[in-house]
């Protein structure tokens, strides 16, 4: 899947106002806080079958009740459609 550039990229961008882009890696990131461990690695589990699902795996870490989720196509060497699709599937899941 080709890298998203110029227009599409501001489009697709635009329906992920929770996420920023980060553009000395050409992908995006966003933190989710939750109240606990627990609470953030069910989401983390929940986030992993849909990478699965999608065939597109995230960039993450997590810290107590935090997850850092950074998305890039490394096969693109960027920002790509599936990138877009994941991140709207994990919004989703809020
Ligand atoms: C062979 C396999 O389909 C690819 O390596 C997939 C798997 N998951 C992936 N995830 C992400 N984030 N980028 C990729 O380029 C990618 N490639």
């Amino acid at each position: 899947m080709a890298k998203l550039q110029g227009d599409d990229l501001e489009k697709a961008l635009a329906k992920l106002p929770n996420w920023v882009r980060i553009e000395e890696r050409d992908g995006i990131a966003r933190r989710f806080k939750f109240s606990n461990f627990v609470q953030a690695f069910g989401f983390m589990s929940q986030v992993a079958i849909l990478a699965e699902k999608h065939n597109h795996h995230p960039e993450w870490s997590n810290v107590y009740s935090e997850v850092d989720i950074f998305l890039t196509t490394h096969d693109e060497g960027g920002l790509s459609q599936k990138d877009i699709d994941l991140s709207l599937a994990i919004d989703r899941l809020l």
